[in-house]
């Protein structure tokens, strides 16, 4: 399904890690909605071509780059994923380097394959929060963040990114009250299918990520659970 409006359900699959061509199948058929390959550290050009070909080899699953720099840009994914981060305390994350980048390939850009992701990172722990010198927001600050990724900025996507830690709830629920266009994306700590639907309740779509490496079985289960919603 080509539709992103529609998806519920990502795999995101870091291409600095390891993973079987076995396990690799099994994300690829899990009936997820799509995979998005992406990551803070160590992410190199070979290190996603070797994700997309493997994926392309035997599946048919709409695969997203999730651009972490310019190093990475490469033809071939069905999408591209480009974040800023909004609770950055530097304007460079949240539009300088997107907008150098816009600059040098615009000839290149197919405007219906380029997503634009309002980022807000509420695990202080999580690499891209230091990475991209975030600030940690109240509840209302994240709110008005999503109101300004909706009706100042247009994006199609606002990511309430946990990485690495399962999140609250209830912000994503008072965060979805603000959003009406914007798709609203939850990212971090998903393990288990309970996991998945208590977030499913309020976002448009859930991202799984660390437990495709740490429980791969629990991990495949969260599709079910999401798509039964
Ligand atoms: C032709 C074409 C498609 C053109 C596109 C044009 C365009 C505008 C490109 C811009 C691309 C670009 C350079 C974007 C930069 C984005 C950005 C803010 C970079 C700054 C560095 C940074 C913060 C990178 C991280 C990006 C990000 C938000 C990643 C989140 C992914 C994430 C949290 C993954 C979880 O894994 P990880 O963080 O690696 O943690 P573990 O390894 O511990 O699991
Ligand atoms: O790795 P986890 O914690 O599942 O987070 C998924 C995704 O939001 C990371 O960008
Ligand atoms: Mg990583």
């Amino acid at each position: 399904m080509m539709n992103i409006d529609e998806w519920k359900h990502m795999f995101k699959l870091d291409p600095a890690k390891e993973i079987s061509d076995e396990d690799l199948d099994k994300v690829c058929e899990s009936g997820t909605d799509a995979i998005i390959v992406g990551g803070t550290d160590n992410v190199t050009l070979d290190g996603v071509l070797d994700l997309l070909s493997r994926i392309r080899r035997s599946h048919m699953v709409p695969v997203v780059l999730e651009i972490s720099s310019e190093e990475v840009l490469t033809p071939g994914f069905d999408y591209y994923f480009v974040p800023l981060v909004l609770n950055s305390k530097e304007k460079k994350y949240v539009m300088d380097i997107q907008q150098k980048a816009i600059k040098e390939y615009i000839d290149m850009m197919e405007y219906s394959e380029v997503y634009f992701e309002g980022y807000c990172v509420l695990n202080p722990e999580a690499k891209v929060f230091h990475h991209a010198n975030c600030e940690l927001p109240e509840t209302a600050d994240v709110k008005a963040y999503a109101y300004m990724a909706e009706h100042v900025f247009h994006l199609p996507v606002f990511y309430v990114e946990y990485s690495g830690t399962y999140g609250d709830p209830e912000v994503v629920r008072e965060v979805k009250a603000e959003l009406h266009q914007t798709k609203l994306f939850y990212g971090g700590g998903i393990e288990t299918p309970d996991q998945a639907t208590a977030m499913m309740e309020h976002a448009d779509a859930i991202i799984v990520g660390n437990s495709i490496y740490t429980n791969l079985k629990q991990a495949l289960k969260t599709v079910a659970a999401v798509k039964a919603e």
